[in-house]
């Protein structure tokens, strides 16, 4: 089996009496959609933050991509190919959508903004920035302002901004929060075609998404994983069931 691309040993960090990630382990394979599932308050945004480098844990080591980042900044971590997605606060609104993803590709060769006038001129930079939003089913949008396009378009376009920066792992924190059932589908369908091509950590609540899109699912409860597997295997663990899923979505 391939090394991990990520693998949390032991992880743990507490808000005062209150254990948020106790001793989680996990490992996310190459090309894996890795899912986390669990209740409200189970931990699920506070792991993240770990992943990412927004949050310090208190104790054990997350590897990525071979190296310790355990305490390495945000800014390090995302050089290393650790993309956070779906901060759609991070979208330009008045720039248009492929100017969004030209300016990601600029960063990414280690341009200031200073080059920003460049950008619509540079014919490279817009030919990948148009590859980029046509992956994401985009293409149709990408001379118009990021701002005027659907939630679901924008989440779309955060995820093509991502990309821009060649991740290893694409972090995704609630893709498809606030978006219509028909949008939902349309990420869930775009997402499963670049499956096999990033590793992605979904941390999602709509549960026909996780387990349309999943190849393994973890579920945390109170802080602890208390199962990893195949959407099968979930489905049909008693534990979960108890635990989480209950009978109807079991
Ligand atoms: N900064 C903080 N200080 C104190 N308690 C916190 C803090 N951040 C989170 N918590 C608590 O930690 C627990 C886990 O929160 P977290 O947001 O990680 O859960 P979650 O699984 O992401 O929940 P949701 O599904 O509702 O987004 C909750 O009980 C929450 O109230």
């Amino acid at each position: 089996m391939a090394d991990p691309i990520l693998q949390l040993r032991d992880l743990t960090k507490a808000y005062g009496a209150l254990k948020v990630t106790d001793h989680v382990s996990l490992d996310v394979l190459p090309g894996e959609i890795h899912a986390i599932i669990g209740p409200n308050g189970a931990g699920k945004t506070t792991l993240i933050g770990q992943i990412s480098g927004s949050l310090r844990p208190d104790g054990g080591s997350i590897r990525f991509a071979g190296e310790d980042v355990t305490h390495l900044p945000m800014h390090a971590r995302a050089r290393a190919g650790l993309a956070r997605s779906f901060q759609i606060t991070e979208i330009l609104p008045a720039f248009t959508a492929r100017e969004n993803v030209a300016l990601a590709l600029q960063a990414k060769q280690g341009h200031s903004f200073r080059f920003l006038r460049n950008v619509s001129r540079d014919r490279d930079l817009n030919d990948r920035a148009l590859a980029c939003l046509a992956e994401l089913g985009l293409s149709h949008r990408a001379d118009l302002p990021a701002g005027i396009l659907s939630h679901g378009e924008k989440r779309a376009l955060e995820l093509a901004i991502a990309m821009a920066c060649e991740p290893k792992l694409l972090l995704l924190d609630e893709p498809m929060a606030g978006t219509g059932r028909e949008e939902t589908d349309r990420l869930v369908e775009v997402l499963g075609q670049l499956k096999g091509r990033y590793a992605m950590l979904l941390v999602e609540h709509d549960m026909s998404a996780v387990f349309a899109l999943a190849d393994r699912i973890s579920v945390l409860v109170y802080g602890q994983i208390i199962e990893t597997g195949t959407p099968n295997q979930i489905r049909a663990s008693t534990k979960v069931r108890e635990a989480y899923l209950g009978e109807e979505a079991a």
